[in-house]
């Protein structure tokens, strides 16, 4: 029965794609296309992390390959250009419209103008040439600016170059100048080689959170020719503000307010925080534990510290009251100790937790009941109702959720690889730690796709604010077997109104000092059906401090944490500004960003020669697409076309 149906349902797929090869010599082409990509070597893999709306910097990242680009520049032009022609060429490359500005200002005759117009763009052909050698033509021909197609192709397939076609080739080139289009190509191709020389890129988490830009940061992603995401503890943030979670909400409003960056909410994303601010006014004064923090070189009049800092209290209040009933009705979350506000011995002004009391200062608890303290006020409630309306009604927002979803992931196997922001949660032995939910106990990767299932659930149910779903979107952010919190507890309220920094410390999962066990490392590979010998698990969101000797590559390299430190607010922890992965043909690269020099002295003097690199490991033998994950695609494709062939045309 089984096999009929497998066997009917096969040839209705083979009829399905003799529709699109129609003829033997079709299908035979395609075979033989197929075949030869999985000989190329593999594509470049770029892996970024914690980007944390600090979209200047990950432009800089993106646009120079992590180095890449000046690299190939180097290794094709070493013999023919100076290290400082080198560092202008990649400087017009990652900005190529600024840069052309600059050069242009420099010279003072059209002819040496022109002049400088044909070398440079002879340079950037071969660069393009040297940059997609990995790549078959029709790949190529999809990463050239279209306008210039056939143009670019005359000038990359040049054959008979000394005969007869020489003037026809030179022509070509002063014709594209006479005609005002060299800079028109000059920026097309240099987008072209910034996308041919990373084939795919790999997103860690954290895009959102304490930088200033992450919905720039978003817009670049969703132009970007391929990549996947995984995502973050402050991603699922987002998407759970979006999908309904009001805690969610109040949390990215409150963080928003204590980075500055309200104008994310307001300005980016068109959110009315009008009601807000009335609520914040009436309730709120000046408290120094609600300043906002404010990277250098900001500025904020009095009034406008006042009013974030009224915003911020009057949030986080509200995001206090609200965790209150979840944490009741899910006792399985095991979080009835962040039952602050009903800890609060109000007369006193103490809190127990933890089995200690600490005295609490730079209170706000003027909308708190001491009869039932989490209990909202009217106007909260109406506040938070309404901003979850205009929150979900974003088309922005909507827009950028939407390819968090779809791109997104908990985690990805990768090319052997397991890609992770957070943890896998474990206990001291190593073992996987299980939850328990709805009856069912979970853990290590179960754990993992049960948390994934409920928060795509919770996605499209955007109307459902109170239901399970939407309550562990909250829980993968703060709660003990998080894979993305990776903590046992948040402290926010001990941060705000406890001196004692005791309080404050929140216990990591033991997997942050397991996993520099290779070992462990094997463990959890397996867990994912991964292959130990081969795979390496690579972690993003905890900031590797370079500046206390820690190693982002640990255990033997099984485990690489690239936390980029894009963060500015936490540079000063790590002393470093990041770290970066490039992962090609022969090998993985952990590229080291001492710091990201702003864009202006980029265009100045090209200098990302502050990037240093360190070489993971050689690989033995040059990867190919057939050890790919695409080369697995492909080579189902090659069966079901040899299939074809067997059914439809031969006898
Ligand atoms: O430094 P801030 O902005 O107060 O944030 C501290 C909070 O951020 C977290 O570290 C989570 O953010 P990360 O994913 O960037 O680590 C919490 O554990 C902690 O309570
Ligand atoms: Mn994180």
């Amino acid at each position: 029965m089984v096999e009929t149906y497998d066997a009917d349902l096969k040839a209705k797929y083979l009829d399905l794609l003799s529709t699109k090869y129609d003829n033997e010599e079709k299908v035979a082409t395609e075979i033989m296309n197929l075949e030869s990509i999985l000989h190329l070597p593999k594509g470049t893999e770029h892996f970024v992390s914690d980007l944390h709306g600090e979209y200047q910097a990950f432009q800089h990242v993106l646009r120079s390959g992590s180095g890449n680009v000046r690299q190939k520049i180097a290794a094709l032009f070493a013999d023919s250009l100076t290290e400082e022609e080198i560092s202008g060429f990649a400087a017009l490359i990652y900005y190529p419209e600024e840069k052309l500005q600059l050069i242009k200002n420099e010279f003072e005759s059209k002819e040496a103008l022109d002049e400088w117009y044909i070398a440079t763009i002879h340079n950037m052909i071969d660069l393009v040439a040297f940059s997609s050698t990995k790549y078959t033509r029709s790949k190529l021909r999809k990463a050239l600016p279209e306008q210039f197609v056939f143009i670019i192709e005359e000038l990359l397939y040049k054959t008979d170059e000394d005969a007869n076609k020489k003037t026809y080739y030179e022509k070509l080139v002063n014709q594209i100048i006479s005609l005002g289009q060299a800079d028109k190509l000059i920026v097309g191709l240099s987008y072209s080689i910034q996308r041919l020389i990373v084939n795919h890129l790999h997103v860690v988490g954290d895009i959102y959170d304490r930088g200033p830009e992450p919905e720039k940061i978003m817009d670049t992603l969703i132009d970007y020719h391929s990549l996947d995401i995984q995502w973050g503890n402050h991603d699922v943030l987002w998407i759970g503000a979006y999908a309904g979670s009001k805690v969610c909400l109040a949390n990215i409003l409150r963080i928003c307010a204590r980075y500055d960056n309200l104008n994310i909410i307001e300005d980016a994303y068109g959110i009315n925080l009008r009601p807000l601010v009335n609520l914040a006014e009436k309730y709120y004064d000046d408290n120094p534990a609600f300043h906002p923090k404010m990277s250098s070189g900001e500025e904020l009049t009095e009034l406008e510290k006042l009013q974030i800092t009224k915003i911020h209290q009057a949030i986080a209040i509200i995001q206090f009251k609200l965790e209150a009933p979840i944490i009741k009705r899910r006792p399985f979350f095991e979080m009835e100790e962040r039952l602050v506000l009903e800890k609060v011995d109000y007369d006193n002004n103490e809190l127990t937790v933890y089995g200690n009391t600490y005295k609490l200062e730079n209170t706000c608890f003027q909308t708190v009941d001491r009869n039932d303290p989490t209990k909202l006020l009217p106007e909260e409630e109406e506040v938070i109702n309404k901003l979850l309306l205009s929150i979900q009604q974003s088309e922005k927002l909507k827009r950028h959720m939407n390819f968090l979803m779809k791109k997104g992931s908990l985690y990805l196997k990768y090319n052997g690889n397991l890609l992770i922001h957070g943890c896998i949660p474990v206990d001291e032995n190593g073992d996987m730690e299980s939850m328990e939910i709805e009856g069912e106990v979970y853990k290590g990767r179960e754990l993992l796709d049960k948390f994934e299932e409920y928060l795509r659930h919770s996605f499209a149910h955007k109307e459902e604010t109170d239901d399970l779903a939407t309550d562990l979107v909250w829980y993968l952010w703060t709660g003990k077997y998080s894979s993305l919190f990776g903590k046992r507890a948040m402290t926010t309220f001990e941060r705000y109104f406890i001196k004692d920094k005791a309080s404050h410390k929140e216990e990591k999962n033991p997997y942050y000092h397991l996993r520099e066990d290779v070992d462990m490392c094997r463990k959890m590979l397996e867990e994912f059906d991964l292959d130990p010998d081969q795979g390496r698990i690579i972690n993003g969101h905890t900031p590797v401090k370079e500046i206390d000797g820690e190693d982002p590559i640990k255990a033997n390299g099984k485990m690489l944490v690239i936390d980029g430190g894009f963060s500015k607010a936490y540079q000063k922890t790590t002393g470093i500004a990041g770290y970066t992965l490039l992962y090609n043909s022969y090998g993985m690269q952990l590229v080291a960003h001492q710091h990201f020099n702003s864009k202006e002295k980029v265009l100045m003097d090209g200098a990302d020669a502050l990037s240093v690199r360190r070489v993971v490991d050689e690989e033995l033998e040059r990867k190919l697409v057939r050890d790919t994950n695409i080369g697995v695609k492909l080579k189902e494709e090659i069966k079901s076309l040899k299939e074809l062939l067997a059914y439809r045309y031969i006898d």
